[in-house]
C-alpha cells in the first residue's frame, strides 16, 4: 500500500480549505528574516492546541488508526528525505522502514503527538512535529494524503488531551468528596491521588507534580484555593501525557485505580453527584467544575470523615513531596559524586586502570612535555627575556613581575600596546591585586623547567589555577527566572525575528554576546600547543580539540541568555596569563553580526558570528553561518571550520537543555596535507543520558586515509587513541561548586565582566563592561536593570532613526567588511583598536555614546 493511507474509519471527510477542520493559530517564524525566508515562514502555520470547553463533557472515543507511508526528513546532519511507514494509534505516532517492521514492533521511533507542537505547510504538504526532545519533519506525497494525516493527527491530539483532562477532573472530583455522604470514598480518593501522582511522576512531569502537591497542601492548609482553570491551564501547557489505562481487572496497581478514576470521571456526568448542601448543583454537566471549585475554595470542613480525608491527603502529599525532595537530593549528590570522581585524581586512580592511565598519567605527562616544549621554543625564539606572558610565582610583588615581561614579538600593534599598558597598569594598583587568591604552588610543582627562574606557564590546561587578582565570584547571585512566561513572549511574537524581540532582563545573564563569544578562547592553551607541535596530523588534533572546547559551557548555561549587543558595542579581553588580546565589535544589528579577533604569540583567531534561529514550537535551533579561523604562525597554517548547530530543547519549559549537532570540517587553507572531520552526534530519543554530547572525529591525510581518530564528549573531554600512547587531549575545567547560584558561570566566565580600576581608564566607553543595564543585573538589581534596558534599547532605536534621517549608515570602527577568497562576505579586524588604546587612548578620541 505504497503511499496510501489506511484508516480504520472508512470515510474521512475533509475540507481542502481546512479552516473549518483545523485551527492554525500562528504563522511560524522560520528565520531571521530574509525575504525568501519570510515568504517560506508565511506558508507555515502552527496548529493550535486542541482544546475542549472547560466543564463540558469530554469526548473520550478513541480515534481510528491511521497508517501509511510518508516521507521523513533524515536525521541531522544527513540530508534529504526517505520513505518511512507510519502508524498513528491512540495519539502515538510510530514509524519504521516498512509496514512489516511496524507490525513486528521493530520501530525506528515513536512520538506522543499530544506533546508535540504541530506546524504545517499546506503548500509543500509538510507536517512538522516538535516534541521538544524529538523533532519529526514529514511530507506527504499528495494533498489527499496530507489532509488525511492532518485530520487524523488533530483528532488524536484532541483525544490525548481529553483523556488527560478526564483524569484531571477525576482528581478534582476526588478532592471534592468532602461531604459526609461520600465520606466512605476516603480510601478510594486517596489511592486515586496516589496513582495520579504516580502517573505524573512516571511520565517524567516532575514540574507538574510539585505544583499539584503544592496546591494540594495550600488548599488543605486552608490558604490558597486551587483553581480549576489554573490546573487545566497547566495541564494543557505541559501537554500532559498519560497512558490510557489497560482495562485489566483484578490486578492491584495503577491500571486498576485508573479505571476507578475513569469511573469517577464517569460519575461526574451521572446523576449520582454529591449534592447534599448544594441543590443548584443538580446534575448539570456544565456546572460541575464550578461545583468542585466551590468545594475546593471553601475549606470549612465540618464532618469528621471529611476532616480525616483532609488530614490524610495532607499527610500523603507531604510524604510524597518529601520523598521526591529526597530523591532529588540523592540524585544531586550522586551527580556531584560522579563529577568529583571524574575530576579528582585520587578517585580517578581508583577507577579502572585504563582510565587512570589515560586520564592522569598520560595526559598530564604528555601535556607537560608539550608545554615544556612550548615554553622552551618560545624562550629560544631570539629573546633574552621570557617572551611568553607569564605570571610571577612571587605573589608579594605581582607588579614587579609584570615589569619583568617584555612585549611579544609577533604583532607590532600588540607589542606597542603591551608596552603602554605596562606603564599604566603598574601605576594603578588594581583591586584585583589585593586578592589573596593562591593556587600557584600547585602549578609550580607540576611544571618541571621554569620554577627555578620564578616563572611558570599559567595556562596549564588540566590544573585549574587560581590566577591571583581575578574575582572568583559575581557581586550578586542570579535571580530565579522560572516564573517568566517565555511561552507568552514567544507566542506574542510569532512570525517575528526572535532577535528583535525584547525580553525581560530577568531572562538575561550579566554578559553580552560579545563576551560570550570570547569564552571560546577559554582553552586557548590548545592552540599554544598546536603551534608547537611539529607533526601536522597531531597539530590538527589539537586544533580540533580547541574547536570542541568552545562548546563546553552548554551543560551549565541554559537558564539565561546573553545581552544582545548594541550596534557599535565593543569588548576587549586581554589575558596576560593566557597571552592573548581579544577584541570584538557588534558590526550589524539586523541581522545581528558580532565580529571578533584575538591575537597571541602562538595564534591568531577570528570569526564573525551570524546566526539565525529556527523556532520549531518547542525547540530553537541556532544555525551559525560565519566560519571560525585560526592561523598558527610557526607553520603558516590557516585553519577554518564551520560551527555545529546548537539546539535549545524544550525552550519554553524549565526542562530546557542544549545540544550541539552536525558535521564540522576543519581545513587548512594553506595545505591539503590533512583535513579533520568531526561529527557532533545528535542524541537519539531513546538513547541513555551517558551517550549524550558525543563527538567522533578523524584526521585524514591527502589520500583520505585516517591518520588519527579521536572522540569523547564536549562536556567531558576528548581522547585520541592513535597517538604514540592514548592521550587525553582536553578536559573542561572543573565548575565552581556554587555555579548554579551564579548563572552556571565557570571561573573564566566570572572574570569576563570584571571592571578593575586600571581597566576603567583604558577601555572605550563602548565596552560591554560599561553597559549600565548589564551592570545593574550583575549587582542583582533586576527591576532597575529592566528599566535601564528599555532605555538603552530606545536610545539605540533613536540613534538608528537619526542616522536614517541623515541618510547615513553605521560604519563599524574596528572591523571592515571584505570578500574572502571564496567570495564570502567576512568581517576582518582593521588593526586599530590596540593602537588607539595605547595612543592617544580612547579618552582622547571620539566614541559612540551608546547608553
Ligand atoms: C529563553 C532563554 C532564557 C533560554 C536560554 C537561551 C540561551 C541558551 C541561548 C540564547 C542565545 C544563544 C546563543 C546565540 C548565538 C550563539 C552563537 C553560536 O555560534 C553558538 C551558540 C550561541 C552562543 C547561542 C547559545 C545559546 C544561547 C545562549
Amino acid at each position: 500500500m505504497d503511499h496510501q493511507v489506511s484508516s480504520s474509519q472508512s470515510v474521512i471527510s475533509f475540507d481542502k480549505s481546512p479552516a473549518s477542520t483545523f485551527k492554525p493559530s500562528h504563522s511560524r517564524n522560520n528565520s531571521t528574516g530574509s525575504s525568501k525566508h519570510s515568504k517560506q515562514a508565511r506558508n507555515w502555520e502552527v496548529m493550535e492546541e486542541a482544546s475542549s470547553v472547560p466543564g463540558s463533557s469530554l469526548d473520550l472515543s478513541i480515534p481510528g488508526i491511521c497508517e501509511g507511508y510518508l516521507m521523513k526528513r533524515r536525521k541531522y546532519p544527513l540530508k534529504g528525505w526517505h520513505k518511512r511507514y507510519f502508524l498513528l494509534e491512540r495519539g502515538v505516532l510510530k514509524y519504521s522502514k516498512t509496514q512489516q517492521d511496524v507490525s513486528q514492533r521493530k520501530l525506528h521511533g515513536s512520538l506522543d503527538i499530544s506533546m508535540a507542537v504541530m506546524s504545517v505547510n499546506k503548500k509543500s504538504k509538510r507536517i512538522d512535529l516538535d516534541a521538544g526532545d524529538n523533532l519529526y519533519h514529514l511530507k506527504a506525497k499528495s494533498s489527499d494524503i496530507f489532509y488525511i494525516w492532518l485530520t487524523k493527527l488533530s483528532a488524536h491530539r484532541l483525544f490525548r488531551k481529553n483523556e488527560a483532562m478526564s483524569v484531571h477532573r477525576g482528581v478534582l472530583h476526588a478532592l471534592s468528596l468532602s461531604q459526609p455522604v461520600v465520606g466512605t470514598m476516603t480510601q478510594q480518593s486517596l489511592s486515586t491521588v496516589m496513582n495520579i501522582t504516580w502517573l505524573y511522576s512516571c511520565t517524567g512531569y516532575f514540574n507538574l507534580l510539585p505544583f499539584i502537591l503544592h496546591s494540594l497542601l495550600q488548599w488543605l492548609e486552608g490558604s490558597v484555593p486551587i483553581t480549576n482553570t489554573d490546573l487545566e491551564m497547566r495541564i494543557s501547557m505541559q501537554n500532559l501525557f498519560l497512558e490510557k489505562p489497560k482495562k485489566k481487572s483484578g490486578k492491584v496497581g495503577h491500571s486498576r485505580t485508573l479505571s476507578r478514576v475513569e469511573a469517577m470521571g464517569g460519575m461526574l456526568y451521572s446523576s449520582q453527584l454529591p449534592h447534599t448542601n448544594n441543590s443548584n448543583m443538580a446534575a448539570s454537566v456544565q456546572s460541575i467544575p464550578d461545583y468542585v471549585y466551590s468545594q475546593l475554595s471553601n475549606p470549612q470542613v465540618t464532618s469528621p470523615e471529611a476532616k480525616k480525608l483532609h488530614q490524610d491527603i495532607c499527610m500523603l502529599s507531604q510524604r510524597v513531596y518529601g520523598s521526591l525532595k529526597s530523591i532529588h537530593e540523592v540524585l544531586t549528590m550522586e551527580r556531584e559524586r560522579l563529577r568529583q570522581a571524574w575530576t579528582s585524581p585520587d578517585l580517578r586512580q581508583n577507577t579502572s586502570h585504563q582510565l587512570a592511565t589515560l586520564c592522569t598519567t598520560l595526559s598530564e605527562l604528555d601535556m607537560q612535555s608539550h608545554l615544556t616544549k612550548v615554553h622552551s621554543v618560545s624562550l629560544s625564539s631570539g629573546s633574552t627575556e621570557d617572551s611568553f606572558c607569564t605570571v610571577c610565582t612571587d605573589q608579594r610583588t605581582p607588579s614587579m613581575a609584570r615589569h619583568s615581561r617584555r612585549a611579544p614579538s609577533v604583532a607590532e600593534s600588540t607589542a606597542e600596546y603591551f608596552d603602554a599598558s605596562e606603564v599604566i597598569m603598574c601605576e594603578t594598583s588594581s583591586e584585583a591585586e589585593a586578592s589573596d587568591e593562591s593556587g600557584l604552588s600547585d602549578i609550580t610543582t607540576t611544571s618541571n623547567s621554569e620554577p627555578e627562574e620564578g616563572h611558570f606557564i599559567a595556562y596549564l590546561p588540566f590544573l585549574s589555577s587560581n590566577i591571583p587578582g581575578r574575582r572568583t565570584t559575581l557581586p550578586s547571585p542570579c535571580a530565579d527566572n522560572s516564573h517568566i512566561g517565555i511561552m507568552t513572549i514567544l507566542y506574542n511574537n510569532i512570525g517575528k525575528d526572535l532577535s528583535r524581540v525584547s525580553m525581560p532582563v530577568a531572562l538575561n545573564e550579566p554578559l553580552s554576546l560579545l563576551q560570550r563569544l570570547s569564552e571560546e578562547l577559554e582553552y586557548s592553551e590548545l592552540l599554544d600547543i598546536a603551534n608547537n607541535t611539529d607533526d601536522p596530523y597531531q597539530r590538527m588534533v589539537y586544533v580540533a580539540a580547541f574547536s570542541i572546547s568552545g562548546y563546553a559551557w552548554a551543560s551549565w548555561r541554559n537558564r539565561y541568555k546573553p545581552f544582545n549587543p548594541v550596534l557599535g558595542e565593543t569588548y576587549e579581553n586581554h589575558r596576560e596569563d593566557r597571552g592573548f588580546y581579544y577584541i570584538s565589535e557588534q558590526v550589524s544589528h539586523h541581522p545581528p553580526i558580532s565580529a571578533c579577533h584575538a591575537e597571541s604569540e602562538n595564534f591568531t583567531f577570528w570569526q564573525d558570528q551570524r546566526w539565525k534561529n529556527k523556532f520549531w514550537g518547542k525547540s530553537v535551533e541556532i544555525i551559525s553561518s560565519g566560519l571560525v579561523n585560526v592561523t598558527l604562525p610557526k607553520y603558516g597554517d590557516h585553519y577554518e571550520w564551520n560551527k555545529a548547530v546548537t539546539c535549545i530543547h524544550n525552550v519554553l519549559s524549565q526542562q530546557r537543555w542544549l545540544e550541539h549537532y552536525g558535521e564540522v570540517v576543519i581545513r587548512n587553507t594553506k595545505s591539503d596535507e590533512c583535513t579533520c572531520k568531526m561529527t557532533f552526534v545528535k542524541s537519539r530519543y531513546w538513547s541513555s543520558e551517558s551517550s549524550k554530547n558525543e563527538i567522533q572525529g578523524v584526521v585524514l591525510d591527502r589520500a583520505g586515509e585516517v591518520v588519527h581518530r579521536f572522540g569523547g564528549f564536549w562536556h567531558e573531554g576528548i581522547f585520541c587513541d592513535t597517538m604514540a600512547t592514548p592521550t587525553c587531549i582536553w578536559k573542561p575545567n572543573v565548575q565552581p561548586d556554587d555555579h548554579f547560584q551564579y548563572y552556571g558561570f565557570s571561573r573564566y566566565a566570572r572574570e569576563l565582566n570584571e571592571m578593575t580600576a586600571d581597566l576603567e581608564v583604558l577601555l572605550p566607553p563602548t565596552d560591554a563592561r560599561f553597559r549600565p543595564d548589564q551592570k545593574l543585573l550583575e549587582e542583582g538589581k533586576v527591576a532597575e536593570a529592566d528599566k535601564k534596558k528599555d532605555q538603552v534599547e530606545e536610545k539605540q532605536r533613536e540613534r538608528r532613526k537619526e542616522m536614517a534621517k541623515r541618510g547615513e549608515e553605521h560604519i563599524p570602527r574596528f572591523f571592515r567588511n571584505v570578500l574572502d577568497e571564496a567570495g564570502r562576505e567576512v568581517w576582518l579586524y582593521n588593526g586599530t583598536y590596540w593602537k588607539i588604546r595605547q595612543d592617544p587612548g580612547f579618552s582622547k578620541t571620539e566614541n559612540l555614546n551608546l547608553w
